[in-house]
C-alpha cells in the first residue's frame, strides 16, 4: 500500500466513519503552527471538558508548509503519543481552520471578532527578538523594518511575531472589540512578561500604546517532549488508521502546562485537561528551563562530539550522564524552592525513552540564545555562591567545541557566537567563560 492510494483524513472522512465532524467555533488565534502548537496547546483545548465551544485558528510563521498540510484537512491530524513500550493514536480536531503567515486579511478579521478571546503564540525563541537582558532588540532588521511599517499605518508590511501582534492589536482596539489574553507558549522565562514589554516598546515608538494597555498577558511554563515527525510515522498512522496524513505529530505521553496571570475574558476550561493555573510560576518555570531544557543541551553538546544522534543514545553514554549530572546538581541548587529530585527521577525516565527520536540536532539550534536563557542562569548561581560552576562551564566548552567541529547548524565561528553570547554578560562572568571556553 503507497500513502496516495489511501483517502486522506478530512472532517468528512471522519463522518463517513461515524466520528465528529464539526469544526469548534474560532476564539484562539494561533502564530507558529509548528509540532509543539499541535502536541500541546491543541491538545489541551481538544481534551477540556468545553472543547466544542473553543476552535483554533493556526497561522503559520516563516513557511506555509503546515498550511499545505493541514488546510486539506480542515485541520485535523493524527497525535502519536508514543510511549516506552507502545504507540496510542488520536485524532485531534480542536484546529478548525490553518492560514499561511501571507493571510493577514483572515489574521485581522480573526483579531478584530469579539468571538475571539485568546491568542497563543509558538514562534520560537529566537522569534522573540530579544536582547540579552530580555529586551526587545530595537537594532533586529526585521524589528527596525515593523517599526516603519506600524508607524505608517502599514500592518501587512509586519515580519516579526511581535509586530504582527501588535497591528492585530491595535487593529482590536480601533474595532471596539472586547480585550483579549496573549499567551506565549515558548520556552523563554517569564514569557508573559517579556511579550508585554516588547509590545509596549513597540508600541511607544509607533503610536499603539493604548493596545497593549487593554490586553492581558499570562506567563507559561509549557512541556512536552515533541520531535520531528518522519515519513515513517506518517506510514504508522495509515497503517493503524487506514487515513493518509501529512500533518502527524510525534509526542511523549507526559504533557504539563503552568499558567499564571489573570485573562480579560473568558478561556479554555484547560484545568480540566491537566493545566495548572498557579500565582507564582518562577519556580516551575525555573526548574523545567533549567533542568530539563538545559539537560538537553548538555546532552546535545556532548552527545554530538561523540556522534550520537538522539537524546536517547546519549543518555545511554556514561561520559554524557556524568556531564549531565554534574550539570544538574547546579542546576537544582539554581532552581530555587522547588523539588528536584523527583523531577530529576522522571526526567532520566522520560530521556531514556528510546522509542522517541528526539534528534540532538533538533535541541542545537538557535544556541545561543538558549545558552543564555538555560546554562548562564546555572553559572552564575553558582558563583554568586562561592563555586566554580565547572558542570555548566563543560556545557558551555563542550557548545564551542562543537561549532569547531562543525556540528551546530548556523554556527560557523566559535569565537564570534562566544562574543555574541557574552555581549552584555556580567564582565567578571563573561572574562571566566572566555578563557574557559577558548584555551582549555
Ligand atoms: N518541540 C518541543 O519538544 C517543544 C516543547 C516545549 C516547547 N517548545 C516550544 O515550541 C517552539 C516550537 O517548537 P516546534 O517543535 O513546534 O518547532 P517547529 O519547527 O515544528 O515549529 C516552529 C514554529 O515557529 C515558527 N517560527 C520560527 N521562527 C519564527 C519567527 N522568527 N517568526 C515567526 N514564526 C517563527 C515556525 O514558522 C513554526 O511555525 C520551540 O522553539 C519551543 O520554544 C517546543
Ligand atoms: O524546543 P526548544 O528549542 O526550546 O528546546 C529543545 C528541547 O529542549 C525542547 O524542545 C524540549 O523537548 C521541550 O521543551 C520539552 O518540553
Amino acid at each position: 500500500m503507497t500513502l496516495q492510494t489511501v483517502p486522506r483524513l478530512t472532517r468528512a472522512e471522519l463522518a463517513r466513519a461515524g466520528r465528529m465532524t464539526a469544526a469548534p467555533p474560532v476564539r484562539i488565534v494561533h502564530l507558529g503552527a509548528g509540532a509543539f502548537h499541535r502536541s500541546h496547546q491543541a491538545w489541551f483545548t481538544a481534551h477540556a471538558t468545553d472543547a466544542a465551544d473553543w476552535g483554533i485558528a493556526a497561522f503559520t510563521g516563516r513557511r506555509d508548509t503546515v498550511s499545505r498540510q493541514l488546510a486539506p484537512q480542515d485541520g485535523l491530524f493524527t497525535l502519536i503519543e508514543r510511549g516506552p513500550e507502545a504507540d496510542r493514536f488520536e485524532v485531534i480536531p480542536a484546529i478548525a481552520e490553518v492560514r499561511p503567515a501571507s493571510d493577514s486579511a483572515r489574521f485581522a478579521a480573526l483579531m478584530t471578532a469579539a468571538a475571539t478571546a485568546v491568542v497563543t503564540l509558538t514562534v520560537t525563541e529566537a522569534g522573540y527578538h530579544q536582547r540579552p537582558d530580555g529586551a526587545l532588540d530595537l537594532e533586529h532588521p526585521a524589528v527596525i523594518d515593523d517599526i516603519h511599517a506600524l508607524r505608517h499605518g502599514q500592518p501587512v508590511g509586519t515580519r516579526t511575531p511581535t509586530g504582527r501582534l501588535l497591528a492585530g492589536l491595535s487593529a482590536r482596539a480601533r474595532a471596539g472589540a472586547p480585550p483579549l489574553t496573549v499567551v506565549p507558549c515558548d520556552n523563554v522565562p517569564a514569557n508573559g512578561e517579556r511579550l508585554r514589554a516588547a509590545l509596549h516598546t513597540l508600541a511607544q515608538r509607533t503610536g499603539h500604546e493604548a493596545a497593549v494597555a487593554a490586553t492581558a498577558f499570562v506567563t507559561t511554563s509549557v512541556d512536552r517532549i515533541t520531535p520531528h515527525t518522519t515519513d515513517e510515522d506518517r506510514r504508522a498512522v495509515a497503517d493503524a488508521t487506514g487515513w493518509r496524513d501529512e500533518g502527524v505529530v510525534v509526542a511523549e505521553p507526559f504533557a504539563d502546562w503552568t499558567l499564571c496571570g489573570d485573562f480579560a475574558g473568558e478561556r479554555p476550561a484547560w484545568e480540566s485537561a491537566g493545566a495548572r493555573f498557579v500565582s507564582d510560576i518562577e519556580p516551575y518555570e525555573r526548574r523545567k528551563l533549567l533542568l530539563l531544557n538545559g539537560g538537553h543541551l548538555v546532552l546535545a553538546f556532548g552527545g554530538l562530539l561523540r556522534g550520537h544522534a538522539t537524546v536517547a543514545q546519549a543518555m545511554a553514554d556514561d561520559r554524557c550522564r556524568r556531564e549531565l549530572d554534574a550539570f544538574w546538581d547546579e542546576a537544582a541548587r539554581a532552581a530555587g524552592p522547588v523539588d528536584t529530585r523527583d523531577y530529576r527521577t522522571a526526567l532520566v525516565r522520560r530521556f531514556e525513552n528510546g522509542r522517541i527520536e528526539h534528534r540532538l540536532t533538533q535541541i542545537a539550534v538557535d544556541t545561543v540564545t538558549k545558552i543564555r536563557m538555560r546554562i548562564l542562569p546555572v553559572l552564575a548561581h553558582e558563583r554568586t555562591e562561592g563555586r566554580s560552576g565547572s558542570g555548566a562551564l563543560a556545557v558551555v566548552r563542550a557548545w564551542a567545541d562543537s561549532i569547531r567541529s562543525a556540528r551546530i547548524d548556523g554556527e560557523t565561528d566559535a569565537a564570534a557566537a562566544l562574543a555574541r553570547l557574552l555581549d552584555g554578560a556580567d564582565p567578571a562572568l563573561a572574562a571566566d567563560i572566555g578563557t574557559t571556553a577558548i584555551h582549555h
